[in-house]
């Protein structure tokens, strides 16, 4: 077994659950359930259906591996306390240095198994008391979640580890984007599923660590070659029901190059004025002052951010939404007006030129939207009032990634 960064001291260490459980504590704040949390990472697939010679969750995005993003998003929930990693011999050097260069905290590589199975029990086993070689404390809940499902919010990964605490299994699920229909041998339609009593199994999913690691030790042969769901083996060997949680649409599985572009999702603002880092405060954002281009902001620990560059009199602004991955670029340029002393000519060419980038860009498939924060010099109250309304425009647009929005110019 391969071991990351040393995990001294930390057996002791609980991570608490937000909203797991109920302690007795103050009525206005209920105090999270101590509960131990681990979360197992298969990435030892090589990624047939995606066919390339380099598999998926090592394909960059931004430049970043995709796996990155994956263990990020883990890492940075800090009730979260391991995260085991399996991958292949051949890659283990790469995820070594992936671990390093992008400073991976709390990781461990476990090498991973033929099938995606046996790369979760080899996960399973570095976190097991029973095992020789195992250095990690066993967690009482463990999240299985796929290396190549970047966006995993902690809201959900909160949901499924309170569930399974309460049920032993729970699961994320989504409804089904299609109809699912059963062929017969001889390729005629033999049933037709009702895709409203159905829905799409997603990750993460979690487990009591008793339950999933008890159903992979007993695990037939037949199941660990060609299972493909952690909760059947949880139901068939423990008989423990998994409850079925809500996922959002940003749980989807990376599968084919198509969508291994980026979801660069950034405000341009163009300052008009200069304007002081304070008056943007209190937009529950994090400033950035200094020259950081985009690709130094993916590289960080930001999501949700905004950041402001000053450049001489001129000011940037990168709004970054964290979700990096989907077909196709959405681009928000902000525009900061004052409407005192921008006159209509002025605004209306700004308009214009806005449009014509549209255009452009929109044939390399980057949707741009605009939108206008207006303001007076006087009131920096209501500045900030329109940026709140701005940033929450944005958060409700971004995932809609509407072509008919491209080149309009929406008003905070
Ligand atoms: N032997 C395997 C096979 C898959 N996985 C992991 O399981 C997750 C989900 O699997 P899938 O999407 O099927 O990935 P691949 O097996 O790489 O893809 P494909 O089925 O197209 O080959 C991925 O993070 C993948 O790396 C794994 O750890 N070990
Ligand atoms: O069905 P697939 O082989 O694409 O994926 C299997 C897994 O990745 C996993 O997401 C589901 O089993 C959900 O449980």
């Amino acid at each position: 077994m391969e071991q990351g960064p040393t995990r001294d001291g930390e057996r002791e260490l609980r991570p608490a659950v937000p909203g797991l459980g109920r302690e007795p504590g103050p009525a206005s704040s209920p105090t999270a359930m101590a509960v131990a949390v681990a979360a197992v990472l298969p990435a030892g697939g090589c990624g047939e259906r995606m066919g390339g010679p380099t598999p998926k969750q090592f394909c960059p995005a931004l430049g970043r591996p995709l796996i990155s993003y994956t263990v990020q998003a883990l890492q940075r929930v800090s009730w979260i306390k391991d995260i085991v990693v399996a991958v292949t011999k051949e890659n283990m050097d790469t995820m070594k240095s992936i671990v390093r260069r992008y400073q991976h905290q709390r990781v461990t590589l476990v090498e991973a198994g033929a099938t995606r199975h046996q790369s979760i029990f080899s996960g399973l086993k570095a976190l097991a008391g029973d095992q020789p070689h195992s250095q990690l404390p066993t967690p009482k809940v463990v999240i299985i979640h796929d290396a190549v499902r970047p966006f995993v919010e902690e809201d959900v990964l909160a949901r499924v580890v309170s569930a399974a605490n309460d049920h032993g299994a729970a699961g994320a699920i989504r409804p089904l984007v299609s109809t699912v229909i059963a062929p017969s041998a001889d390729g005629y339609l033999d049933q037709s599923l009702d895709r409203a009593k159905h829905r799409a199994s997603e990750m993460p999913q979690a487990f009591l660590f008793d339950v999933i690691y008890r159903a992979y030790c007993q695990c037939s042969d037949y199941d660990m070659e060609f299972g493909t769901e952690c909760l059947h083996l949880a139901l068939k060997y423990c008989h423990t029901k998994a409850k079925l949680v809500e996922g959002s649409p940003d749980l989807w599985k990376m599968l084919k190059t198509s969508i291994l572009s980026l979801y660069a999702c950034a405000w341009m603002c163009v300052l008009k004025i200069p304007l002081s880092l304070e008056q943007v405060k209190g937009t529950s954002v994090t400033l950035c002052p200094n020259g950081q281009d985009l690709q130094k902001i993916c590289q960080g620990d930001c999501y949700n951010f905004i950041c402001i560059n000053v450049i001489k009199h001129k000011k940037q602004c990168l709004f970054w939404f964290g979700s990096l991955i989907i077909l196709p670029y959405i681009f928000w340029q902000v525009h900061f007006l004052d409407f005192q002393t921008v006159s209509f000519s002025g605004r209306m060419k700004e308009l214009r030129e806005m449009k014509d980038l549209a255009k452009e860009v929109k044939k390399q498939n980057v949707f741009l939207y605009g939108l206008l924060i207006s303001f007076t010099q006087d009131n920096p109250q209501q500045l900030q009032e329109n940026v709140r309304q701005g940033a929450s425009i944005i958060t409700s647009l971004i995932k809609e990634r509407n072509a008919e929005l491209t080149g309009q110019l929406l008003v905070a």
